[in-house]
Formats: structure tokens, sequence, C-alpha cells
């Protein structure tokens, strides 16, 4: 990215220059007669991954992670929507069924959902209950095309297909007895369970599964937030990563001085004249010239003005402006 300052009086003397109206007809030879697509071409969305051990504050970190980026379309995807629902025997048993072992999801199927979204399509993703270990029948919640798409688990980066799909990976961290005294409130307040059960399952299967398959995946992390949803600063940190990734249109909405010019067809036919190796030098010094003309007057656009009356030759008065005659500049910042 480079910057240049142009001073008022370079930047005056090019907007009343030589006026070159009008997009000349090119030469036969130096552009292509493909036909231009809409400028908005479609991003693929921002795939995150959200890891880390029961109750660290995975879901917490991404609310805060959406509430920062409200300016965008984010959804939030939870692998425990793709817990394979108990049949009758299971459920008699349910005492002894690992919810934390990788084969309690269903990943073929969170794949093809996160696929789907990567493409830009919606899909129907399945609503789990926790009292009752199962997934509703007849509902189901509907996730749209996004820019971003968090998927938040306890083993999203069990599978290396599922890591695949993702452009970030983060793991929240928390210390072991801060998430079991979590863990202990969250399910007896939310989940209908009794204390004791919370104890047995913990020592049983969570724990070890912790061990065994959530804390290995931790190397797969690009950032490690300790302290989960208390930790503002790496929080913000990931926002600003994702703002920019996000690309140059949402410089905008970091910075509310930046103003993006829009692409139009014209501007685009004299970005591509002046690329195109085959253009005559006279043409590319004229399109060259007018393109510059276009970010000068853009730029003139928002230099400072004060309200100004004059004396129409009709003897009206006419209501106008007048440029302040300040110290001032705007920087042009090309991508
Ligand atoms: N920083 C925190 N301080 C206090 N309580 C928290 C904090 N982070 C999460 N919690 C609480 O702990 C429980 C689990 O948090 P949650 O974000 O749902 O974790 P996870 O999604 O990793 O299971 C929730 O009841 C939540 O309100
Ligand atoms: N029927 C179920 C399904 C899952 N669990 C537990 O949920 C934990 C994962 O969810 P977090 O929000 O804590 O990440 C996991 O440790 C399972 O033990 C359950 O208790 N019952």
């Amino acid at each position: 990215m480079s910057e240049a300052s142009i001073s008022i009086e370079y930047a005056m003397e090019k907007a009343s220059g030589p006026h070159f109206s009008g997009f000349r007809t090119p030469t036969a030879t130096s552009v292509s007669s493909t036909t231009f697509s809409d400028a908005n071409v479609p991003r693929e969305p921002f795939v995150i991954g959200v890891s880390g051990g029961t109750a660290s504050g995975k879901t917490t970190v991404c609310d805060m992670i959406i509430q920062q980026l409200h300016d965008h379309r984010v959804v939030l995807v939870n692998q425990d929507s793709f817990y394979r629902g108990l049949n009758s025997e299971e459920l008699k048993r349910v005492h002894e069924y690992n919810f934390d072992h990788p084969d309690a999801f269903d990943t073929e199927q969170l794949l093809e959902c996160i696929k789907k979204l990567k493409i830009g399509h919606s899909v129907q993703v399945p609503v789990y209950d926790f009292k009752l270990h199962r997934r509703s029948s007849d509902s189901f919640r509907q996730v749209n095309a996004s820019d971003v798409i968090i998927l938040e688990g306890i083993l999203v980066f069990h599978d290396q297909r599922v890591r695949n799909l993702m452009n970030m990976k983060i793991f929240v961290d928390a210390d072991a007895d801060v998430r079991l005294a979590r863990r202990i409130r969250r399910d007896t307040v939310e989940r209908g369970r009794d204390v004791n059960s919370v104890l047995e399952q913990y020592a049983k299967f969570v724990k070890p599964a912790f061990d065994d398959f959530v804390l290995p995946s931790k190397k797969y992390a690009d950032v490690i937030i300790p302290r989960g949803g208390d930790n503002h600063v790496a929080i913000d940190l990931i926002v600003q990563h994702i703002r920019t990734k996000l690309g140059q249109h949402d410089l905008c909405k970091i910075y509310p001085n930046v103003y993006v010019i829009q692409s139009t067809f014209q501007i685009r036919g004299m970005h591509t004249l002046i690329r195109d190796r085959d253009i005559s030098k006279h043409d590319f010094v004229f399109y060259s010239d007018r393109l510059i003309r276009l970010v000068v007057e853009h730029g003139l656009g928002h230099l400072p003005f004060t309200e100004k009356q004059v004396v129409t030759p009709t003897a009206t008065v006419y209501t106008g402006v007048d440029f302040c005659k300040k110290l001032c500049g705007v920087s042009i910042v090309r991508r």
C-alpha cells in the first residue's frame, strides 16, 4: 500500500487543468471484448474456529467477537448442534455415554454444513437439547450466508478436514478448577443436572477426554486466549485482524475519515486500458491523467468549505460555498 499527500495547490491545479471529458473509444487492439462482471465479486467467508475445554468461555468469546463485528454479517455455528441423538438403549444408560469423545459428534454433517456456508449457501442446523440428549425432530436453525462464520466447540480442531476449512483458529484457555466451577453452575442451572452427576461425568469422561483430545489439539491454534472473555486486549486484537482480512471497504468502518471511491465500469475500463501492455503511450497518458483527475476531484470534495452568498447577473442572491483557505491536506491511499 503506498500513501501520498497532495498539496492543495497541486490539487487545485490538477482540478482546473485541461478537462478530459468522456471515455474515449479504445483503439481496436487495446482492450479485450470480455464482458465485465459485477465489480462486487462475492468474497469467500472468513471462517474462525474457536476451541477450548468445557466452560472455558468459548461461547462468551464468540459473543464478544460478534458484538464487535456488528457491522458485518457474522454467524455462529456450535459443534454441539451436531451431537448425535441417543437411541433409547443409550438413553437408559446415559451416565455411561461419553459426550466428550469425537465419535459423539456427526462430523460428516458438520463438514457438509461448513462447506455449504463457505460457498455462500444457507443451511439448516439441528437444534440440540442438552436435557433430553437429542436433537429436536421438527425444528432447525436457519443459518444464512455471511462474511464471517464462527465454528465453536470442544473438538473443532480434532478433525483435519474441519481444521482445513478454517482461516483462523483460536483456543480459549482457562484453569481447570475455574472451568469445573463454571460447569457445575451452568449444568445445574441450565442443563437440568445435579451436582453429583456433573462431578461424576467430569471425572469419568470430561477430564480424560480433555487430556486425550482437546488439549492435544491446542497446538493447531493460531491464537491462544488466556482468561477467555476477561481478556479484552486479545479479543480487540483478533477483531482488528478479522477486519483487516475482510478487506478494503471495511477500512471505512474502522476509520470514519476514510472514503473509498466506488468502482464503476468506467473506472475499471480505464484501469484495464492502462494495464494493457499494448496500450499506446498517448492513450496511457490520457487515461492515467483522467484517473488521477477523478481521485483529485474526489479528494477536493472533502476539503473544508464555508457558506458564501453571491449576487447573480439577474440580481438574485445565490447561497453557495467557498473553500476555507486553511492549511489542510487529503491523503490518497492506493491499494
Ligand atoms: N470470564 C467469565 N467470568 C465469569 N463467568 C464466565 C466467564 N466466562 C464464561 N463464564 C460463564 O461460564 C459458563 C460457561 O461459559 P461459556 O462461554 O458458555 O463456555 P463454553 O462455551 O466454553 O462452554 C457460562 O455460564 C458463562 O456465563
Ligand atoms: N447431552 C450432552 C451433550 C454434551 N454434554 C457436555 O457438553 C460439553 C460441551 O459443551 P460446552 O458448552 O461445555 O463446550 C461436553 O463437555 C459434554 O460433556 C453433556 O453434558 N450432555
